[in-house]
């Protein structure tokens, strides 16, 4: 569903001219329902990638090679028809929910204005969505969540929230940046496990961004080790960790957290309806 064939993202300083070479020439497959890992320490260009393929690339940046979601030429697309995809096609759970969610609406108008087809629909039933959604997400007191304004939610609550507004638009790709950095450990593997239960529940393919070799091991088909903008290697999680083809990625399993010890993150604090206690533990 995802073709990324040689993609070269060339930046330019604004001051000097000087020309930069971010990404140098990554190619990844996806297919539909798979999930991959974008793995690798900061700055190896994992972020940058996800912009190339939602377009948005820093201003004056050049994007070269191919980018093909479903048969359409993401580069030669027009304004409008990127617009459209990202509207239906693709959706973005990025690190900081705040940045996503709306300060001034309630959690509840964020989530129906997000729906696609919230316009056939009566409030009342716009609104029994939006609270089936937080449900979905593990959320049990849906009518509080909904008439909570992002600054009096915690921010386990408000990435459940962000997870259920994605997958409200029924895309075809997640494209999750460190969506989980931002929380404390317990959460962390709630959020996770709740975010992993939504993909393979909704048949969405994945794109993981993390620095945390085993968080993407638990949730993704196959891992992208990145360094200084250049893709080391692609494998499954156990040819990564059992067949490391490079000395960097055994450097990075040596410094890996124990987060999932037996592999997966049902293992995770419970994410089922009614957990997401933690409103007051981080917020
Ligand atoms: N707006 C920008 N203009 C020019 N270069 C940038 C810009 N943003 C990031 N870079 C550079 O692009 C490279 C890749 O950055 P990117 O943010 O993709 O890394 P990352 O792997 O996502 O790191 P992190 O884990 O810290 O988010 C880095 O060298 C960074 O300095």
């Amino acid at each position: 569903m995802l073709k990324i064939d040689g993609l070269v993202l060339t930046v330019t300083d604004p001051d000097t001219g000087r020309e930069t070479e971010i990404l140098h020439g990554n190619s990844i497959t996806l297919a539909a329902g798979e999930a991959i890992g974008l793995v690798g320490e900061s700055g190896s260009g994992k972020s940058m990638t996800l912009k190339c393929i939602l377009g948005i690339e820093p201003s004056g940046a050049r994007v070269e090679g191919a980018i093909e979601l479903d048969g359409t030429d993401m580069l030669a697309a027009s304004g409008e028809e990127l617009r459209r995809i990202r509207a239906n096609d693709l959706a973005l759970i990025a690190q900081n929910p705040h940045g996503t969610l709306n300060p001034v609406l309630p959690v509840g108008r964020y989530l129906v204005e997000g729906m696609s087809d919230a316009r056939n629909m009566s409030r009342a039933d716009a609104r029994e969505r939006a609270a089936d959604l937080l449900r979905q997400v593990g959320i049990a007191d849906t009518e509080r969540v909904l008439n909570s304004y992002p600054h009096q939610l915690s921010g386990g609550m408000l990435q459940r929230v962000v997870i259920a507004g994605a997958i409200s638009g029924d895309p075809k790709l997640l494209l999750a940046d460190e969506p989980t950095t931002a929380l404390d450990v317990t959460t962390q593997a709630e959020v996770v496990a709740i975010l992993d239960e939504m993909r393979r529940e909704h048949g969405l393919s994945m794109i993981f961004v993390t620095h945390d070799l085993d968080l993407a091991a638990a949730v993704c088909d196959r891992l992208a080790v990145m360094k200084d903008g250049e893709i080391l290697e692609i494998g499954t999680p156990e040819d990564i960790r059992d067949r490391p083809k490079t000395e960097y990625t055994r450097a990075l399993m040596a410094a890996r957290p124990m987060l999932y010890p037996d592999g997966h993150p049902a293992t995770a604090p419970s994410a089922a309806p009614g957990a997401g206690s933690d409103e007051e533990a981080d917020a």
